[in-house]
């Protein structure tokens, strides 16, 4: 029998649990009480439990079993109070579990697993902003990142009605918060490539690259990755400059850089925190840059109204310690569906 090397799940929807409210009124809500399985909600999660690019990327493997636990840990935080008002009696139609991709590489198949997680992923995610909705990715390694862009390359083709290298397509940016730059040069993927990979993806398409990366760390970087980040035209935010820097001057860079695109792809490696933070990740931060300046960020950037595709990268569960890095990702992920659906 031939095993499939990438493969979907559905939606578990025995994971949504949560604490019981008999003796409450109806606004003791919870996310759990309100995922479906995806059908068309305005926010459609899709997991990626692939760490082969860790591995490939000489990493600490087991990011490939986080999306489950995100999920568990998004599922018992509270509804806001506004959210509730907005929507009354549509909240079944705002959140929809899409399921997981798979990547099976623990048994000698890791030759081009990645890669076909990767399309199978960019799939799911091109048919959640096909449907209107906002996908948010639940990684898995940072190897997600190229298949989150290519779900929202498919899209934007699809929309245009042709190809997106006409002049009239839509600017893309790529916001990364990031220790790491993550624009490797390698003979192939890994989780340390994929913003080199959608550099060469865009000038292959004559489209140009907007990246910004926040968060950087002059410790995790070589000088090599610095001067390809120059060529490229990366708009740096170093770790230091999240914590010199005034908010005023930060949010200044943020809103400046998305001015100049379209659509936005926003993505969030959780190792851009300090590992007393997040514990739970391939690549802990000695210094890192502070959640709450994190959320501030995410919630300024989610008000652009431009994200149409975000995900959440790096969580390795092997390293955790109480669970605190996927109770930090299911926060962000809240912060994340709050300020999109608030701005709906
Ligand atoms: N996605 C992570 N990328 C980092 C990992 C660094 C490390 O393992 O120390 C990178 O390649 O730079
Ligand atoms: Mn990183
Ligand atoms: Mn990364």
């Amino acid at each position: 029998m031939t095993i499939a090397a990438v493969s979907h799940t559905v939606a578990d929807m025995n994971r949504w649990t949560g604490r019981a409210e008999p003796f409450e009124t109806d606004r003791a809500r919870y996310w759990y009480q309100l995922a479906e399985p995806y059908d068309q909600q305005h926010i459609g999660l899709i997991g990626f439990a692939c760490d082969q690019g860790v591995r490939r990327n000489q990493g600490r493997v087991g990011a490939k079993a986080a999306p489950p636990l995100i999920r568990q840990a998004f599922a018992a935080l509270p509804v806001i109070s506004a959210l509730q008002q907005r929507f009354e009696i549509q909240l079944p139609s705002l959140l929809g579990d899409a399921g997981d991709i798979h990547c099976h590489d623990d048994d000698g198949l890791a030759e081009s697993t990645l890669e076909q997680a990767q399309l199978k992923y960019a799939d799911k995610v091109n048919h959640i902003i096909e449907q209107g909705g906002l996908p948010i990715g639940l990684g898995g390694g940072h190897a997600i990142a190229y298949g989150s862009f290519l779900g929202l390359w498919q899209a934007l083709e699809k929309t245009n009605g042709t190809t997106v290298s006409t002049h009239t397509a839509p600017t893309i940016g790529i916001i990364n918060f990031d220790a790491h730059l993550d624009i490797r040069q390698s003979d192939v993927a890994t989780s340390g490539t994929p913003f080199r990979q959608i550099a060469e993806h865009l000038d292959a398409h004559g489209q140009p690259f907007h990246y910004c990366c926040i968060g950087v760390s002059r410790f995790s970087n070589t000088a090599a990755l610095f001067d390809r980040a120059e060529q490229l035209g990366v708009h740096i935010i170093s770790d230091e400059d999240c914590h010199q820097q005034t908010w005023d001057s930060l949010a200044e860079q943020i809103d400046t850089f998305i001015s100049k695109v379209d659509v936005l792809y926003m993505t969030i490696d959780m190792d851009c925190l300090p590992s007393s933070v997040v514990p739970g990740v391939s690549a802990p931060a000695a210094y890192g840059i502070e959640l709450s300046f994190v959320e501030r960020a995410v919630k300024r950037i989610m008000a652009s109204g431009k994200v149409k595709i975000a995900d959440l990268a790096e969580i390795n569960p092997t390293f955790d310690v109480d669970n605190r890095s996927c109770k930090v990702a299911a926060r962000l992920l809240a912060t994340i569906s709050e300020q999109h659906l608030l701005t709906l």
